[in-house]
């Protein structure tokens, strides 16, 4: 199924108007694995010429694509939900060896991939528009009556991160088809082999020439010439901040969705079972070694209970499962995906050493694996109260008041989600009323699913909202065609 995407010397190609198509100037990036650096692919550093003709190809194919019923649609979307479970070991060991997630956690992306697919496909299937009679407005009569009907936006660039290759390449992609656009995918260039095989399986579940397509070579290269593309109708980007402010300060009259970085906080109250507290923090925290937006990136703990707290995290950070995916099939803790990215994490543990905090637990690395490390006592001038590792370190912040812990959550640049562990229902409403986030979770760790929640950060998170039938909002349009009648 495959053999398309690639040739026998491991050089990809590019899925553009229903072709493999190798590299026009023969320029390849090489895609080591972070597990072992073994070299897993070439994938075409695509040339601008080349991205115009992706570009073409997709607006051509999109004329067709809309006009095709969605209950098609929707059937083929189902079909690519059964292939994806068919080939999950084949597509979760790829994954593994490219991004360095551990296997059961990568099949599990991958079957929750399929789940969001067909809960898009029913989705989209009752998405339907309304009439509206203009009696409801002072100065008409109910002869004139608006018929509106909800739009494809065009072509759809969906660029993905390094950390959800399947899953949050599909949850564009998927969204994005069953209302009628044609989707162009840049994936993150480490997480390119995986998004390609994905494309493969639109292809194969019968998605027709130029609806999807792809585009592959470093953001740094191309990823300007793409996002400002006048062929381009709506951007649907997940990344870091940094590259989502730049995209948005570069085009003009491109609708966006953003979904950045986080620092989410877990806030603990003195009433918390702080058993089970612990329990969701360290999942939450340390799961893919924290390279997940919605971590919990910080605690902030009231200072009666910090000490019980701690403890209690300590001892469960000590029973995580850390090591490399090609010895276990299931770990919490897996070496970073490079070495910049492991270099950063240790220049946030460095500086809270050197400023006064108290390494509980963990600090040490080897290559790209660093151990799971809890500081306590963090202050509010590290940078680790503030800095998104994207590794699995976690601050404690020791607080005196609700108003201090709900303070120190709204001082941050990012306002993704944030955590409430209390028993008292007021309590929780209390503090989850003044947060600036997109979500809060009250007793559980911050996390997206399930996947028909709106999901959207504030601030430096994100602009817009995804979550299935959101999704589908965001990349379509209400069209209004009135009536009006004689009598
Ligand atoms: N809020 C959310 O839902 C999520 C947020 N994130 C955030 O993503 C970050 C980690 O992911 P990571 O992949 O490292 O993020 P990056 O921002 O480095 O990259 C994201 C994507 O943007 C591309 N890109 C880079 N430069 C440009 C450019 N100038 N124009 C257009 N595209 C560009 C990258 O391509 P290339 O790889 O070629 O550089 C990649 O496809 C973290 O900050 C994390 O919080 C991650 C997942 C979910
Ligand atoms: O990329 C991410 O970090 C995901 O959006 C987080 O998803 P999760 O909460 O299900 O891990």
């Amino acid at each position: 199924m495959f053999e398309a995407v690639k040739n026998s010397e491991k050089q990809f190609r590019n899925l553009v108007n229903g072709e493999w198509i190798t590299s026009m100037n023969h320029q390849f990036i090489d895609i080591f694995s972070p597990l072992d650096q073994r070299l897993l692919g070439r994938i075409p550093a695509m040339t601008t010429t080349e991205v115009d003709g992706v570009i073409k190809a997709a607006k051509e194919a999109q004329k067709q694509w809309k006009l095709t019923p969605v209950s098609e649609r929707a059937t083929i979307l189902n079909k690519v939900a059964d292939l994806l479970l068919e080939k999950v070991e084949e597509i979760a060991y790829l994954m593994m060896l490219e991004i360095g997630k551990d296997r059961k956690s990568a099949s599990a992306e991958i079957t929750r991939t399929a789940d969001f697919i067909r809960f898009t496909a029913d989705s989209g299937k009752n998405i339907s528009g309304e009439s509206i009679s203009g009696d409801r407005f002072p100065g008409f009569k109910s002869n004139k009556v608006s018929v509106v009907t909800r739009e494809p936006l065009g072509v759809v660039l969906a660029i993905s991160p390094f950390n959800y290759p399947i899953n949050l390449a599909a949850s564009k992609i998927a969204p994005a088809l069953v209302i009628g656009n044609s989707v162009v995918l840049k994936p993150a260039t480490q997480g390119s082999l995986s998004g390609l095989y994905l494309a493969r399986i639109f292809q194969m579940a019968g998605v027709p020439a130029g609806v999807l397509n792809t585009v592959t070579g470093k953001g740094s290269e191309i990823g300007d010439y793409i996002t400002t593309h006048k062929g381009i109708d709506f951007i649907n980007f997940t990344g870091s901040t940094d590259i989502g402010r730049h995209i948005s300060k570069l085009t003009e009259m491109v609708p966006l969705l953003m979904e950045l970085g986080g620092k989410d906080a877990a806030i603990v109250l003195e009433d918390a079972d702080l058993e089970k507290t612990a329990d969701q923090i360290v999942a939450g925290a340390y799961a893919y070694s924290g390279q997940r937006c919605t971590a919990v990136k910080r605690i902030i703990v009231m200072e009666p209970v910090a000490d019980i707290l701690v403890s209690k995290l300590k001892e469960k950070i000590s029973q995580l499962k850390v090591g490399n995916p090609l010895e276990h099939e299931s770990l919490d803790v897996v070496p970073l995906i490079d070495e910049r990215a492991a270099d950063f994490v240790t220049e946030l543990i460095e500086d809270a050493k050197l400023k006064g905090a108290n390494l509980v637990i963990g600090g040490a690395r080897k290559g790209n694996l660093i151990e799971p490390t809890l500081f306590d006592k963090v202050t509010v001038d590290m940078r680790l109260a503030w800095e998104e590792p994207f590794g699995p370190v976690v601050p404690v912040i020791r607080v005196k008041s609700k108003e201090e812990a709900i303070a120190i959550a709204n001082a941050s640049e990012y306002g993704l989600q944030s955590s409430v562990f209390t028993e008292n229902i007021n309590d929780a409403f209390y503090i989850a009323n003044q947060l600036e986030v997109g979500t809060v979770q009250v007793n559980n760790k911050t996390e997206r699913g399930p996947d028909h929640f709106p999901f959207l950060g504030v601030k430096a998170s994100g602009i817009g909202t995804q979550g299935i039938r959101y999704s589908i909002e965001s990349m379509s349009r209400p069209k209004a065609t009135i009536i009006n009648l004689q009598r």
